[in-house]
């Protein structure tokens, strides 16, 4: 099999990947990305064409940091993180729709669900990049960007902890109705990747499921440079 970045998804072990979404709502992907496709996709921050939008997160108050979203066509690295993992979570997507009593399905391709997106007006991609310099940090928020939305995206780290930077430490909360947040600190390989709920994720209780909200962020980059991808795979209004 070549080492292509669809195989080397293929090549995961989807079926523990699955319970522990299930299990405990997120999982990690160990260093999907190779050294070189990181360091590629460092370099491409600079270049202004790959990009539709840059956000200062100081200015809308998301935390201390920059962010740009790519535009269409994506470079082909996000895309075919975008296009392989999509069809892998989907069904865990619907399975988690069924729990919670949702009718409407997601379908099995990527391109049948952008179609939907952009049949709803929801036609920006969502792909980006982040990079934190040292006293950087990234609010607690949700990335829904429209009615449509998939409830599960990828972050990617791009750099090493330790090593490029320290602190950044990937943050979920979750909140159960009626009660207090829990937190989990999760730390990424250069390279690898983490699965996490967008918005909620179904938990089981004693008259059936219920829903979890669910946040993400990042702790303060206490030195040096962090850059990360997302990966969402609905479009933006
Ligand atoms: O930088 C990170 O690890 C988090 C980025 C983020 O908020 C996202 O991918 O949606
Ligand atoms: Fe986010």
């Amino acid at each position: 099999m070549s080492d292509t970045l669809a195989n080397r998804i293929d090549a995961q072990s989807w079926e523990q990947i699955v319970h522990e979404l299930d299990a405990q709502g997120y999982a990690t992907l160990p260093c999907l990305l190779k050294e070189e496709e990181c360091q590629e996709l460092i370099t491409g921050y600079s270049a202004d064409s790959l990009f539709r939008k840059t956000i200062q997160m100081e200015r809308y108050r998301f935390g201390s940091g920059e962010y740009r979203y790519y535009q269409a066509p994506l470079p082909p690295l996000v895309q075919q993180l975008r296009a392989s993992l999509y069809p892998r979570l989907a069904p865990v997507a619907n399975h988690w729709g069924q729990l919670l009593g949702h009718t409407a399905a997601f379908p099995a391709a990527l391109t049948d669900f952008l179609d939907h997106c952009h049949q709803h007006g929801q036609t920006r991609p969502t792909p980006l990049i982040l990079k934190y310099e040292a006293g950087g940090y990234n609010c607690l928020h949700q990335d829904m960007y429209g009615e449509l939305f998939f409830p599960f995206q990828v972050v990617f780290v791009l750099n090493q902890q330790e090593k490029d930077f320290s602190g950044g430490e990937f943050l979920l909360t979750e909140q159960r109705p009626r009660a207090q947040s829990r937190g989990h600190v999760i730390t990424l390989e250069q390279g690898a990747g983490l699965i996490f709920p967008t918005s909620y994720r179904p938990v089981a209780g004693t008259r059936g499921y219920y829903k979890t909200t669910m946040r993400h962020g990042v702790s303060t980059i206490t030195t040096g440079t962090r850059y990360s991808l997302g990966i969402i795979f609905h479009d933006a209004t």
